[in-house]
């Protein structure tokens, strides 16, 4: 049985259908990322997970147990870091992690947990006087402080700095080792593809596509990419009719070119038939940046940039 287990999930917010016959399953110890582009519904799926929400259809399942039914009993398994947290201003991060740790019978550390996150210069600073990346922390902190079995965590890492970043994920990737069932929601193609066992995309409140990051990309039939440099401006009819192409893109010298099969092999040749002369000329595998695009129709990476809080 699967630790998460949504199924035909459905919810509106008056007229605006936010999530529409979603189903995602995590099994124990794995982490799955729910990875979309703004407004696509992540947000009031893993809501609904935490019981924040409530379905207007479908079934929503942590450990067996109905997240709302259930409350009490989801809340000593389910730690959840959600995006707009509102924590007491007035204290500090130290005060704010020994609160919460007091919620549980058993529990991490506060102090090695204030660490783990990269708050410890700031434990004496109060809430309201940290950065935005800081508070973010101090969220991430909280959701693990009583040790739990499963964890939601939205938008993880989503405006912290790269030392910051990489910091979280060590984390992320330090509860997986201890078995805990993470459901991650992002939309940092990198991180789902650094973090994640399985990624289920989802697309205006749909699931667009579920599966290995690597099967993904393989659905996606985007095995490679090649991109070269031209001095001279390039044509993309030099290209036209081979097998096996999914896009080129030209931006200003920059030639990126997807596909499938011997794709530097025919990309080289026929440019060289086309009188076209490339430098810098190289083959990178995939991104599941190109999987959403060619599974949605829609890139993924023009909303890279934080939300607006509600
Ligand atoms: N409380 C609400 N009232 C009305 N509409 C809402 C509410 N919450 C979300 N929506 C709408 O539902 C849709 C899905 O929103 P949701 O926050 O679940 O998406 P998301 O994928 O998490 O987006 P983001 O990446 O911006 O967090 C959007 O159109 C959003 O505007």
């Amino acid at each position: 049985m699967p630790v998460i287990d949504v199924t035909h999930l459905h919810k509106r917010y008056g007229d605006t259908v936010a999530v529409s016959d979603v189903s995602l399953a995590v099994e124990e110890g794995q982490i799955l990322g729910v990875l979309g582009r703004n407004g696509a519904g992540k947000t009031t799926t893993v809501e609904t997970v935490a019981g924040l929400r409530r379905p207007d259809r479908g079934t929503v399942r942590v450990c067996g147990l109905d997240p709302r039914r259930d409350r009490r009993a989801v809340r000593r398994l389910l730690g959840v870091q959600l995006q707009d947290a509102a924590l007491h201003n007035a204290l500090t991060v130290r005060e704010l992690v020994r609160l919460y740790r007091g919620f549980y019978a058993e529990g991490a550390d506060p102090d090695g947990l204030i660490e783990a996150v990269g708050l410890g210069e700031r434990r004496g600073i109060r809430f309201d006087k940290l950065s935005g990346g800081q508070q973010q922390r101090l969220s991430i902190a909280l959701a693990l402080v009583g040790r739990p079995r499963v964890v939601v965590l939205d938008e993880l890492t989503t405006g912290l700095d790269p030392e910051a970043r990489r910091r979280i994920w060590d984390l992320v990737e330090n509860l997986r080792a201890d078995g805990v069932t993470i459901l991650l929601v992002s939309h940092l193609m990198e991180e789902v593809e650094r973090l994640c066992d399985r990624v289920t995309l989802i697309d205006r409140g749909r699931v667009a596509a579920s599966g290995t990051p690597a099967g993904l990309i393989a659905q996606a039939r985007l095995a490679q990419r090649v991109r070269f440099r031209t001095s001279a401006p390039f044509d993309p009819a030099v290209l036209g009719g081979l097998d096996g192409i999914a896009s080129v893109e030209v931006s200003g010298e920059q030639v990126t070119v997807t596909g499938s099969g011997d794709l530097l092999q025919a990309v080289s040749t026929a440019l060289v038939h086309g009188g076209v002369v490339a430098t810098e000329t190289r083959l990178e595998r995939a991104t599941l940046d190109d999987a959403f695009l060619a599974l949605t129709g829609r890139a993924l990476t023009d909303t890279a940039e934080p939300k607006d809080r509600r």
